[in-house]
């Protein structure tokens, strides 16, 4: 893939739809602290493909940091403190991490963000995640901070139906979406990730999810 010199330069937010903004290239300078951060954490709690209620494995593989972390079992969806393949508490949610958090979600108009979960996300190539809403989360007030890294995507972001209309956006490298407020529960999805190898991150795309969850 070619990267040009202005490829990391953040850009002018774009409204997604009202409390939903995507920040182009937010993460900017902070991408090195963040790739050594985010290497202690999948050493710690590596990535794992977990089962749906429904039974299936689901193509991205997940781990998480922070005092929470999403899970998912024949018992259904849930937040755990502990992270169940090996008991342990869940590595703590990293300074750099937080910091990031903080300022996208401040520059996305939502000042004091609180989070206690971030969950990561890995697409090998082909994997995708379903329309679904975030609401396993305790802590609906908050907003929820998501950033792209590695192989881009193809994000949709619907409304408070399933069956809503959807906007189609590409998310790349270093891009961050918050949405929250009266977005917090709209629908969303990531389409099949398409082939291709990250000059950083190789054959994949990561994705950090920041929530309230208790
Ligand atoms: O990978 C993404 O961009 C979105 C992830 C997501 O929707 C989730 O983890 O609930
Ligand atoms: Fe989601």
């Amino acid at each position: 893939m070619q990267s040009s010199f202005f490829d990391d330069i953040p850009q002018s937010p774009i409204e997604l739809a009202q409390g939903a903004v995507v920040l182009p290239r937010f993460v900017g300078d902070a991408m090195p602290s963040l790739y050594r951060a985010l290497k202690e954490v999948v050493t710690a709690a590596p990535f794992r493909h977990l089962i749906t209620p429904g039974g299936h494995k689901m193509s991205v593989g997940m781990t998480n940091c922070g005092s929470a972390g999403w899970v998912s079992d024949a018992s259904g969806y849930r937040y755990s403190k502990q992270d169940p393949m090996t008991g342990n508490q869940w590595p703590n949610l990293p300074d750099c991490f937080l910091e990031l958090a903080q300022s996208a979600a401040a520059a996305a108009g939502y000042a004091q963000f609180e989070t206690d979960a971030c969950l990561i996300n890995q697409y090998r190539v082909g994997a995708k995640l379903s329309m679904h809403q975030d609401r396993d989360e305790g802590g609906l007030e908050q907003p929820i901070v998501s950033v792209s890294l590695g192989l881009p995507a193809t994000f949709l972001f619907g409304g408070l139906e399933r069956t809503n209309p959807t906007r189609k956006i590409l998310l790349e490298h270093g891009d961050v979406v918050v949405w929250g407020g009266p977005s917090r529960l709209c629908f969303h999805a990531v389409n099949a990730i398409q082939s291709g190898v990250h000059p950083d991150l190789g054959p994949r795309r990561l994705n950090l999810t920041f929530r309230k969850a208790v």
